[in-house]
């Protein structure tokens, strides 16, 4: 990325945290995004797969979903680079007290929010996500996201992911290009 005359190199940006619910796209965003600026791409579930050796449908049967926030915790705090980084986070991980805020403290945080019934087309087709796994995946969406919007609203700028990927990542990057423009220029007042 550009800032006057230097050039960034994509270890040293800021990290870019997307949020929100099961199925907005963060993951395939994030892979987008990551490319675009040559950043490393991060899914929060795939680390804490990786870290504890289970899979999250395997991590809730064990363990419970309590567990596995403590786990999207520590991953925040400790578990991952402080630049250079996309970060894809699991729809919940910023729906417990303080995680807001300590997400945003690490990096430009952005909420990604679509429709219940976009979203329900999207997660029908995977099977990987023990939330949804019930009799009625779509009242459960409804469920969910009224009990969430507290914390999505708090955790950054909301974008909609509802339209065409190709806009969507249009929208995203302008975004963060243009937060961490402000961040270098505040930087060097
Ligand atoms: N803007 C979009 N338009 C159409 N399909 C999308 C869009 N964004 C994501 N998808 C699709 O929706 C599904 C869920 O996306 P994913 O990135 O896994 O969401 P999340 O990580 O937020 O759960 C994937 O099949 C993905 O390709
Ligand atoms: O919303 C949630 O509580 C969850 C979202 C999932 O991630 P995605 O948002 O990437 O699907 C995953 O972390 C887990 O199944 C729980
Ligand atoms: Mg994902």
């Amino acid at each position: 990325m550009k800032h006057g005359r230097v050039v960034l190199k994509g270890n040293s940006l800021p990290n870019l945290y997307l949020v929100g619910f099961m199925g907005t796209g963060k993951s395939s965003m994030g892979k987008r995004l990551a490319a675009r600026f040559n950043l490393r791409f991060i899914d929060s579930d795939e680390e804490i797969e990786k870290s504890s050796g289970m899979s999250i449908k395997d991590i809730f049967a064990k363990f419970g979903e309590e567990k596995f926030r403590e786990m999207e915790r520590d991953f925040i705090e400790n578990g991952h680079p402080k630049t250079g980084c996309v970060v894809s986070c699991g729809g919940g991980l910023v729906c417990r007290d303080g995680m807001p805020e300590l997400v945003k403290s690490k990096g430009v945080s952005i909420v990604l929010f679509a429709e219940p019934e976009v979203i329900f087309k999207r997660v029908s087709l995977s099977k990987t996500r023990p939330l949804l796994n019930v009799e009625n995946p779509m009242q459960r969406i409804c469920e969910l996201l009224d009990k969430r919007s507290k914390y999505y609203n708090r955790s950054g700028i909301c974008v909609s992911s509802s339209g065409n990927p190709n806009d969507v990542e249009e929208r995203l990057a302008r975004i963060y290009a243009g937060r961490v423009k402000n961040m270098l220029k505040r930087g060097q007042d």
